[in-house]
């Protein structure tokens, strides 16, 4: 009997999770595999922050785990109204570009958080917990993991996380921004007056923030990025990020062009992993009917 549980992954906050996805088919729960599930929403390019705080793990985490589910969540996003024409646009868009990041539907289910039930993770957790008193061990109890990045920062507010609704334009690097684009938000990073690069996140959160994009695009350390850019004044280490961001999304930008040419290939994958999705709640939630006495 193949038992499931759920890990939740998330960069820094307790994020929500489809409550089904918590349910394990098997009947001990100490026995239960490890599922990683995370999700984005679908409005907007994503941008530096989504690539360096969640979608460049879970590139990773699909190599890692065997069960990894990530999910386009479409119903987050209705909180404010949405045009359901560009609403249907923006979840094949954020198809293509996980698809151009590197998620694999071979590995990952990719499917929309709308063909499914949400509920939140503290929720999911009660929810696990008050079931398994009266019914028995039956849900594993899901835990989030955190990654090594933390939140990247506005460039124009270094006190504000990278978002996709800033009004600021200059504020946040998207993945598909052109190379004048990215060198130009670079330029106008906010940073202060003193020309040196060092990282000290608490007193100089502006070049600190460019510091840590530059250590995470490289994959080099915090130290060696401040160590090779001794010397260098602010101004011209915008440029080295720059450059550095440019060369980074290059590969994903034009792979993201090709897949939304393919419509018909987007589709299917969501189709595919939505279908994949309910063939793993199916059962389980059969077993919960058992369980409680409907079947
Ligand atoms: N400036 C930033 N720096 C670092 N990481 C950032 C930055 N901005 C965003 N992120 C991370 O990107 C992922 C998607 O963000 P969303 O706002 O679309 O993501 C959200 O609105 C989520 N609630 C959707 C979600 C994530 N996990 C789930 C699990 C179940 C259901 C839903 C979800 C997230 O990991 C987010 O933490």
């Amino acid at each position: 009997m193949t038992t499931r549980t759920t890990v939740i992954f998330c960069s820094w906050e307790f994020l929500p999770v489809p409550h089904y996805l918590s349910f394990q088919t098997g009947y001990d729960c100490k026995d239960a595999v490890k599922r990683i599930f995370s999700g984005i929403q679908p409005t907007g390019i994503p941008h530096l922050g989504n690539y360096l705080g969640a979608i460049e793990s879970w590139v990773r985490l699909q190599d890692e785990h065997d069960s990894v589910m990530y999910s386009i969540v479409d119903l987050h996003s209705i909180t404010v109204r949405q045009d359901p024409a560009i609403l249907r646009q923006s979840i094949l868009d954020m198809t293509a570009a996980l698809l151009a990041c590197g998620i694999n539907p071979e590995k990952s289910i990719l499917f929309q958080q709308s063909q499914d039930q949400v509920q939140h993770m503290e929720l999911v957790q009660d929810l696990a917990q008050s079931f398994n008193k009266k019914y028995g061990e039956f849900f594993p109890v899901p835990k989030s993991i955190l990654t090594s990045m933390k939140k990247v920062k506005s460039l124009r507010d270094p006190s504000a996380k990278m978002s996709k609704s800033d009004p600021d334009k200059l504020a946040t690097v998207r993945i598909t921004d052109s190379p004048e684009e990215i060198v130009q938000k670079f330029r106008k990073a906010m940073t202060d007056f003193t020309s040196e690069v060092t990282y000290e996140p608490a007193s100089r959160g502006g070049v600190s923030n460019l510091v840590a994009i530059h250590a995470a695009v490289t994959g080099l350390p915090v130290e060696e990025v401040v160590r090779r850019s001794a010397g260098m004044d602010t101004a011209r280490y915008k440029l080295v990020v720059a450059d550095a961001v440019i060369e980074k999304f290059a590969p994903i930008k034009s792979e993201i062009e090709k897949l939304k040419m393919n419509k018909d290939h987007l589709e299917k994958v969501l189709q595919v992993g939505s279908a994949k999705a309910k063939e793993l709640a199916y059962p389980v939630c059969q077993e919960v009917m058992k369980l409680v006495g409907f079947l």
